[in-house]
């Protein structure tokens, strides 16, 4: 395996009875990068999540961390991994600095470097005004914060973030998010969200599954140029027929909106617009409006994870 792959999931499955929740998942995740584990409500991140760290035997399929494979060698490949579960576990009634004490033993850290661990987690985490504070009393923000750095206290080489932000308030969202991309200076991390701007601010890659299955790989620069205009807003004094408009070069389909306007999706290797202004000039078409579309984010999420049938029915 190449030195620089952190994780590598292959051919991963998981049935719960005769549901199959995850299918035939595999991906690498190399050194540096943040990977965005995107997909809605019950698609399988948790399940794929659980099974990277080890907390949920796979039905079939492999993992490796490091280079060693998890299920042979559970111990030591998990110490390269940090894992911040949807519901971390968190102690109550301990101190901050109690709890993250304790969790320096779990994670075997020897006993003369443990609390340059814990200090080191703390300092990053922001969590120094709350050390001895009772966990059980923390906002929910910190409560996340302490989260974090229990994942972080190893120092870990990958940090698996199981949708860090949900229950959160704007301000500490923006918080976490801050924290999240400092922590992937110096960490790989793979977060798993339904939120899609979480990916598009964080993340330097995408994955989105659907129904158990990866629907979709591809890096967030390459996410942007499938966001680009592929439809645009015309409106004409005096239109030309709808034929003459669909005769122009790549255009595929031609909407009247209803407000004198027209949509005009075109494929997108073949942009019409400079040809269709042209002839509204030769043409006297009399161009009055021309706004380029963009697809956002939350419309190529859809168009990736629903059938025709459902989109159809949320129109
Ligand atoms: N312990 C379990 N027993 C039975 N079915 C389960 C169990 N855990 C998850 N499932 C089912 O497996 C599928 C995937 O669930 P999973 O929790 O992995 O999805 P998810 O993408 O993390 O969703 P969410 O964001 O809602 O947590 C769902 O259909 C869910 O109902």
């Amino acid at each position: 395996m190449k030195q620089d792959v952190l994780i590598r999931a292959e051919q991963l499955y998981r049935y719960y009875g005769e549901n199959c929740a995850v299918k035939g998942v595999s991906f690498d995740v190399r050194r540096g990068e943040v990977l965005g584990f995107l997909g809605p409500n019950g698609a399988g991140k948790s399940t794929t999540m659980q099974m990277l760290t080890g907390n949920l035997a796979p039905s079939s399929g492999q993992v490796w961390i490091n280079g060693l494979d998890l299920l042979d060698r559970p111990k030591q490949a998990k110490r390269g991994l940090g894992y911040l579960p949807e519901a971390p576990p968190l102690y109550r009634e301990l101190t901050v600095k109690e709890y993250l004490a304790f969790c320096a033993r779990l994670n075997y850290i020897p006993r003369n470097q443990q609390t340059k661990a814990i200090a080191s987690a703390v300092e990053r985490c922001g969590l120094k005004e709350v050390t001895k504070r009772l966990i059980g009393n923390l906002s929910k923000g910190y409560q996340q914060r302490v989260g974090i750095a229990q994942a972080i206290i190893h120092s870990p080489s990958v940090i698996i973030l199981d949708e860090p932000t949900v229950g959160l308030d704007p301000i500490q969202i923006r918080e976490i998010r801050e924290l999240i991309r400092e922590l992937a200076q110096e960490h790989s991390v793979i977060l798993s969200t339904h939120i899609l701007p979480e990916v598009q601010t964080i993340c330097d890659r995408v994955q989105i599954i659907n129904q158990g299955e990866l629907v979709l790989t591809d890096t967030i620069a390459g996410l942007s140029q499938r966001m680009e205009s592929t439809s645009v807003l015309v409106r004409f004094d005096n239109p030309p027929a709808t034929e003459v408009l669909m005769s122009l070069r790549g255009v595929e389909n031609v909407a009247s909106q209803g407000d004198g306007r027209i949509r005009l999706r075109y494929r997108p290797e073949q942009d019409p617009v400079d040809e269709l202004v042209r002839r509204a000039v030769n043409e006297n078409w009399r161009l009055r409006e021309l706004t380029p579309e963009r697809r956002t984010l939350e419309e190529i999420f859809v168009s990736i994870t629903q059938t025709e049938d459902q989109q159809e029915a949320a129109a």
